[in-house]
């Protein structure tokens, strides 16, 4: 499989490519500080965008190809959407989930499910094959969403979602990853509130996602600050972004991303990396800061990986 582990962002922040080792994966801790996790969502949120359906033999050569990359998770389907997407993600789960890259490791398979019993039986007999499962199970949390598309109250997403992710627990997955839909909108103290509860029923990765790709770099930079400062027990669990690139934002989000996680951009980056503007002549100079600590944190399809990895995963939504 894979030739190459991940990226570390030393090596970002130096431009080498000398593989830097993988951690041994555990669900809810990256083992190593300087080590962030790369989940590719091209056959998922990717295969979302309007005119973009792939069959599950496209999708089964697609995953072929993304494993190459050496990313961690593949994000696969949405098993409850189709027949064919279930089929697409147990077929790539027992390929691709039950085969190793060069460094050992074998890479983790995900599939989206909403909050509810059919939706997350359906996601777990689809991806269960692989070696590892994980399940990403999603409830909307901002007033709009819930009000107008799930018709339900604060009270009740609160209820719904560590019940939910308690019964994908009976199941026995053990690798849960919960997402707000539209956090980006959600009120924050819910957002602490729910974030909090499903930690204790037992989600192992809290994905933040600006659904509809609203939210300016400081705005969303912002939001994953509170996030990490207010939720109880989130430093048991792996915070995931996902950025949205509806306003043309999503780079400049990712460079805020940037900032908390210390994982920095390779200066040759069109438009925005450290060497964009300057000329040889030595008057532009431009500061380079050293990472911080970026415990347990990853990225999850933004654009500067997709510059890194040739992968385009831009996608438009329906606006709620
Ligand atoms: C379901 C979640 C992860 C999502 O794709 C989004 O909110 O954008």
């Amino acid at each position: 499989m894979a030739t190459q582990n991940s990226i570390s962002c030393a090596q970002i922040q130096n431009g080498t490519t000398t593989p830097h080792p993988r951690p041994p994966y555990i669900p809810n801790h990256i083992p190593d500080p300087n080590y962030i996790r790369i989940l590719d969502t091209t056959l998922r949120d990717g295969e979302q965008a309007p005119g973009a359906a792939m069959t599950s033999e496209q999708k089964l050569e697609l995953a072929r190809q993304i494993v190459k990359l050496g990313v961690d998770i593949i994000d696969v389907g949405f098993p409850s959407a189709s027949k064919d997407d279930f089929m697409a993600v147990k077929m790539i789960a027992q390929e691709i989930g039950n085969g190793e890259y060069e460094d050992g490791y074998v890479p983790v398979i995900t599939c989206i499910c909403r909050c509810n019993e059919n939706d997350i039986t359906t996601a777990w007999e689809a991806v269960k094959y692989a070696k590892r499962p994980r399940l990403i199970t999603f409830i909307a949390t901002s007033p709009i969403h819930m009000e107008y598309k799930l018709k339900k109250t604060k009270e009740q997403v609160l209820e719904i979602a560590p019940k939910m992710v308690k019964f994908a627990r009976s199941l026995g997955c053990n690798d849960i990853q919960f997402a707000a839909e539209d956090a980006a909108r959600s009120d924050r103290e819910f957002l602490y509130q729910i974030f909090g509860e499903v930690i204790k029923a037992g989600a192992t990765t809290l994905d933040i996602p600006d659904t509809v790709g609203i939210m300016m770099p400081c705005e969303y930079g912002k939001l994953i600050a509170d996030i990490k400062a207010n939720t109880p027990g989130i430093h048991n669990v792996i915070i995931a972004t996902h950025c949205h690139n509806d306003l043309g934002v999503a780079t400049a989000d990712t460079l805020q991303v940037e900032e908390y996680s210390g994982l920095h951009l390779q200066p040759h980056k069109a438009l925005v990396g450290a060497n964009a503007f300057v000329h040889e002549s030595g008057i532009h100079q431009v500061s380079y800061c050293i990472p911080n600590n970026v415990q347990n944190f990853y990225v999850m399809n933004l654009t500067y990986y997709t510059t890194c990895f040739s992968i385009t995963n831009i996608k438009v939504k329906n606006k709620m």
